[in-house]
């Protein structure tokens, strides 16, 4: 009698071969590094988290909040930032949780959060930038920026300048930028931040932004040494959050189907972030990208590159720079070769 497809599914050995290799699966999703088991306490202490409102940035703020820190949720939507504010204060038991707006794509709100945090808080301890988008259609922000580079790589990086001073008054301190595996299929071209010679096709423009977000990092943890500041990058891993909302719809339905049983939570995902922004192990780790299990990882030769590193970063101050007075002869427009 010929075998058919649903006998193959619906026999019990298939069912339970299934299951078993499910939970191995989940199992070694984890990496061998738990917040739970980590005694830091975080008391007297301040961080802010970009996009905590959801995902993946919700569980770091929510585990900086159980450890007693003041934890501002640096979000776009005053409505869903209220919301995880309330539900971390109460998770947590930690009222200390607070909602300031910002906008990682426009500089100018970058630069208003930014002037409130200054004008408010005396010390920043961890700054988190975690805030991404990923698949968003071409657009050009109002400070002719690309807006994926602006809001998963520029706004940041003009952000963690203007509270630079602040982190290193507070220092020991510490700068986690949020980037991707993906960094390894970025390519190195500035002429993309002016949205120039980019293809969209899935995550390739997203792909670009995560590989500067590594060479930024890696620039500044060289321009910080000596200060007891740190900054590195991570790769939280392959996570179901909403990150895919600008894919098609049957690309986010099989992402979210693999993901119940391949890819982590959102909790799973935070976890390579809070062990680089608290753990002991890495309070003297700077200039490195760890990967989703908490392991130190080689990243892309680009990001290793001294020349690139330099014209990163020089380039992106003189494009965050804001006006320009009189005299002042930079120039925002022209691309390092
Ligand atoms: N999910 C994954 O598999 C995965 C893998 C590698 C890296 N990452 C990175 O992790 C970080 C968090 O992503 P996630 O997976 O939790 O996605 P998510 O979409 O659930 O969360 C992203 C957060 O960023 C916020 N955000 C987006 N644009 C913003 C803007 N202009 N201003 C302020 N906030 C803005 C969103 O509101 C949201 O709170 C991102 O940097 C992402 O690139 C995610």
């Amino acid at each position: 009698m010929p075998c058919e497809f649903t006998d193959i599914i619906y026999n019990p050995v298939w069912i339970v071969f299934t299951l078993i290799l499910a939970v191995v699966v989940r199992s070694q999703r984890k990496g061998s590094w738990n917040p739970c088991d980590c005694p830091v306490q975080l008391k007297g202490k301040t961080a802010i988290v970009t996009g905590a409102n959801t995902g993946i940035g919700k569980f770091i703020a929510l585990d900086f909040a159980k450890r007693g820190a003041r934890v501002i949720l640096a979000c776009r939507s005053e409505t869903r930032g209220t919301a995880a504010a309330k539900d971390i204060q109460q998770r947590s038991g930690n009222q200390n949780v607070h909602l300031q707006l910002v906008d990682t794509s426009s500089l100018d709100s970058v630069r208003r959060f930014a002037a409130r945090i200054l004008e408010e808080e005396k010390e920043l301890h961890i700054l988190v930038n975690n805030a991404g988008v990923s698949g968003i259609p071409r657009g050009i922000t109002e400070d002719r920026l690309e807006a994926s580079f602006a809001t998963n790589h520029i706004g940041p990086f003009l952000l963690t300048s203007l509270l630079l001073d602040l982190l290193k008054k507070s220092a020991p301190a510490r700068i986690v930028n949020v980037s991707s595996v993906n960094h390894f299929r970025g390519k190195v071209d500035f002429s993309h931040f002016r949205g120039e010679n980019l293809t969209y096709l899935l995550d390739t423009v997203y792909n670009h932004t995560k590989l500067h977000n590594v060479i930024w990092t890696n620039e500044l943890a060289r321009r910080l040494k000596g200060t007891d500041v740190t900054a590195n990058s991570v790769h939280p891993g392959a996570v179901v959050t909403e990150i895919m909302r600008h894919y098609h719809w049957l690309l986010r339905l099989i992402f979210n189907l693999v993901g119940l049983f391949f890819l982590k939570s959102s909790e799973e995902g935070a976890v390579s972030v809070i062990y680089c922004a608290v753990a002991e192990e890495t309070l003297d780790i700077s200039g490195k990208y760890f990967d989703s299990d908490c392991s130190l990882k080689l990243p892309a030769l680009a990001a290793r590159d001294p020349a690139i590193l330099a014209k990163e970063y020089e380039y992106c101050e003189r494009i965050t720079a804001g006006p320009r007075t009189a005299g002042d002869a930079s120039d925002p427009d022209t691309p390092p070769p």
